[in-house]
């Protein structure tokens, strides 16, 4: 009888990673965010905490966002009135419901229009990699979008759940790793995110909740990618270049999320955003030194939207100049924390302002870029990108 001395291994790809199309989605439903303070202080009956209200109004005022998307409406609000108490029990079946219907459903959305830009049939899809904060439920969003979106029920899957805010920039990472070492291989990666399942009510001793209250919206992106784009058919936006990861030292729980009977419950440091900035620029060094890049200006970027405070102090940190950031404010602006959705919409609004304001490359001009991940830890995620002429 023949023997098999060893399987025969996957063939890599010739080039790098190359995200080849982006798509995005939100739920119709958004909140103004100066409206916002009375919405949420009069639907939670907690309008007879005045200074708290204040306050919120403040931290609202000074987000720099100015609508968020949300898949809970004042109708859903009004009918689950647990979900809007500060730790009112049972709330879970109630989150778990509209998580159920909004994650996949904004998935399917975002993938297609990722897939109808990048121009294939949905049988080349060889992979797709899922990730989501929101959801436990089996089978997962990935079995759901094989169904919704006719994938090959042979497609290599691997979910990304519960892995917090960084989990975009995981999902780029592994998706470069897939890519390379697997000849022909096309990745669908999508992110979904709804902030169901930590929204509550106000309560006086816990101010780090209502920091929570003021930043997160929902929103789902999908990205195609794939090495060795077929000429005259595949465009490719971005390069993946490298992708790296590192825990701050001394850091651990200074953001966290705990899953209880009332949903998510999380811990914000109000260190986290000097945390960040203090380590960008080691992060900065260890990724740039291979391309011998010392001056971050001259990069593109693309920062995760932590929060106002988070953002000013990379661009403090990073010495950047004003405009820099443009993308990711705007981002911030438009959808507040989408957690791992974040970096994969400001990808898109890079390359998207990047035509529109008549750059040479899909990074505002510049070769190179740097992604920025931010999660539960503090974990950072950083992604170099290279761009492509327009
Ligand atoms: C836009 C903010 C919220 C407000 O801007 P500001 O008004 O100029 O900021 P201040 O620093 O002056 O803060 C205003 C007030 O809020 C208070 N504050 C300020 N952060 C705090 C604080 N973490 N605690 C508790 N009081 C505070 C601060 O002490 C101050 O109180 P007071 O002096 O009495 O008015 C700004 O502080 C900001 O961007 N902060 C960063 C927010 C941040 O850490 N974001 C990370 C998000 S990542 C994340 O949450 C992930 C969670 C997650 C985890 C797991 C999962 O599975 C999923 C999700």
């Amino acid at each position: 009888m023949a023997h098999i001395n060893a399987f025969p291994r996957a063939q890599g790809a010739d080039g790098p990673a190359t995200v080849l199309a982006i798509g995005t989605a939100n739920p119709a439903h958004f909140v103004d965010q100066m409206e916002y303070p009375d919405f949420f202080f009069r639907i939670t009956n907690s309008e007879d905490k005045t200074e708290l209200k204040e306050k919120f109004k403040r931290i609202c005022e000074n987000s720099a966002i100015r609508k968020r998307h949300m898949s809970l409406t004042e109708e859903i609000l009004k009918e689950n009135p647990n979900l809007c108490g500060y730790m009112e029990q049972p709330s879970f079946d109630a989150r778990q419901k509209v998580v159920l219907e909004a994650v996949p459903k904004m998935a399917a959305e975002s993938a297609e229009k990722a897939i109808k830009e990048w121009g294939r049939p949905t049988s080349d899809i060889t992979h797709l990699v899922f990730c989501s904060a929101a959801g436990l439920d089996l089978p997962g969003v990935d079995y759901r979008l094989i169904q919704k979106l006719g994938l090959p029920t042979s497609i290599r899957r691997v979910m990304l759940y519960n892995v917090g805010c960084h989990a975009g920039a995981s999902a780029l990472r592994l998706a470069k790793d897939l890519v390379e070492n697997n000849k022909g291989a096309r990745a669908l990666v999508v992110s979904s995110e709804v902030n169901v399942m930590f929204f509550r009510g106000p309560d006086d001793d816990h101010f780090e909740n209502l920091i929570g209250q003021a930043l997160f919206g929902d929103g789902s992106a999908a990205l195609i990618v794939g090495a060795d784009p077929v000429e005259g058919v595949e465009k490719p936006i971005y390069e993946i270049s490298s992708a790296s990861q590192v825990m701050v030292p001394e850091s651990e729980e200074m953001v966290a999320g705990h899953l209880r009977e009332i949903g998510l419950t999380f811990h914000l440091a109000k260190k986290v955003p000097t945390i960040v900035g203090s380590n960008i620029v080691r992060c900065l060094q260890a990724a740039f030194a291979p391309m011998g890049i010392t001056d971050w200006n001259e990069l593109f970027w693309i920062v995760h939207t932590g929060g106002r405070a988070i953002i000013d102090q990379v661009e403090a940190n990073a010495g950047l100049a004003a405009g820099k950031l443009a993308a990711t404010r705007h981002v911030l602006s438009e959808h507040g924390n989408m957690q791992s959705a974040s970096v994969l919409f400001i990808m898109d609004e890079m390359r998207k302002r990047s035509a529109m304001e008549g750059h040479a490359t899909t990074g505002q001009g510049c070769q190179w870029g740097v992604l920025f991940g931010f999660g539960p830890g503090i974990s950072v995620e950083t992604v170099v990108l290279r761009s492509f002429p327009i």
